[in-house]
């Protein structure tokens, strides 16, 4: 269980794999899901960004939520849920619902579009934390329109049913204003790009939508920082840079689905509008990334 041990190191947002009419593809993601679990990552996100959390309706969520759940058996694979949305009442109803479902913990992102005060928010995370379900707080400003002063995310990060925040604002500068006041959560990566700058600033590990791909090499990277072998582990995220770029070159997860339709992980590239198929010019540079063997 979460709240057991600390969060750290891979945790990897799933991708909802539709089928070419748009429909949820459960087969595809039960295939998916089973080669994830083999790689040694430490958890899996379901219902992020990456998974289209926009357009899947909370019903196809319980039904990813159950088949996680079933694919990763009695192994020791968290299963994080995005429960989070700009109400707070369906944010708690979510979260509830999710630990009945299966999850593990929450994945809380900060209220977004009806810009809230920095009080409105730490009472949404003090409010979802009471559920019982383990919670880790996520700082996107890109997306949510707002962004946590430190007091508030020290605030929602001191909150006992808060385990940790997946950190997406941009830059360092939240993760070292947290270490500067004292702040013993764990604090994660959710820039892909930054990762070598954040795990050396005292990131205790990433949720990496680009890992999805590659898998092993983002493990190396992480284990190179572990061990103390910073340069080592930053010459080996170089080499993931260029692909890491790619993905997020156009709007995610499409770039994405198509590198994982393109290698047999899934059956489909297909996203929900209004997020569309990637440009032809895009998936020519994807294409020597595309991971060698076929996984279908
Ligand atoms: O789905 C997620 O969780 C992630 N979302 C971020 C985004 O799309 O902005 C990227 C990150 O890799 C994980």
């Amino acid at each position: 269980m979460l709240n057991e041990r600390p969060l750290g190191g891979l945790y990897v947002p799933v991708v909802a794999p539709f089928g070419p009419d748009g429909e949820l593809d459960i087969a595809s993601y039960r295939r998916y899901i089973g080669r994830l679990a083999e790689e040694g990552i430490q958890g899996l996100v379901v219902n992020g960004t990456t998974g289209e959390s926009p357009t899947v309706s909370w019903e196809e969520v319980r039904l990813l939520i159950e088949a996680t759940r079933e694919i990763v058996g009695e192994r020791e694979l968290p299963i994080l849920v995005g429960t989070g949305t700009n109400d707070t009442r369906a944010t708690v109803r979510r979260t509830e619902e999710a630990m009945r479902f299966g999850a593990d913990g929450a994945l809380v992102v900060v209220p977004y579009y009806s810009r809230p005060s920095q009080e409105g928010i730490v009472e949404h995370f003090r409010q979802a934390a009471a559920t019982g379900l383990p919670v880790v707080a996520y700082e996107i400003p890109a997306r949510t329109g707002v962004r946590l002063t430190p007091e508030a995310a020290l605030a929602i990060l001191s909150m006992d049913g808060v385990i940790g925040m997946k950190d997406s604002s941009g830059d360092l500068t939240l993760l070292r204003e947290l270490l500067r006041r004292g702040n013993r959560k764990p604090v994660l990566c959710g820039e892909d790009a930054l990762l070598p700058e954040m795990l050396l600033a005292g990131a205790a590990g990433g949720f990496l939508a680009s890992a999805n791909a590659h898998t092993a090499r983002f493990l190396d990277v992480l284990r190179l920082f572990r061990e103390g072998r910073a340069a080592e582990g930053a010459a080996r995220f170089e080499e993931l840079q260029a692909c890491i770029r790619l993905l997020f070159r156009e709007p995610n997860p499409a770039p994405l689905k198509w590198l994982l339709a393109r290698s047999g992980a899934i059956s489909c590239e297909r996203t929900r509008l209004p997020l569309v198929g990637i440009t032809d010019s895009l998936k020519r540079e994807l294409e020597p990334y595309i991971p060698a063997a076929s996984l279908a």
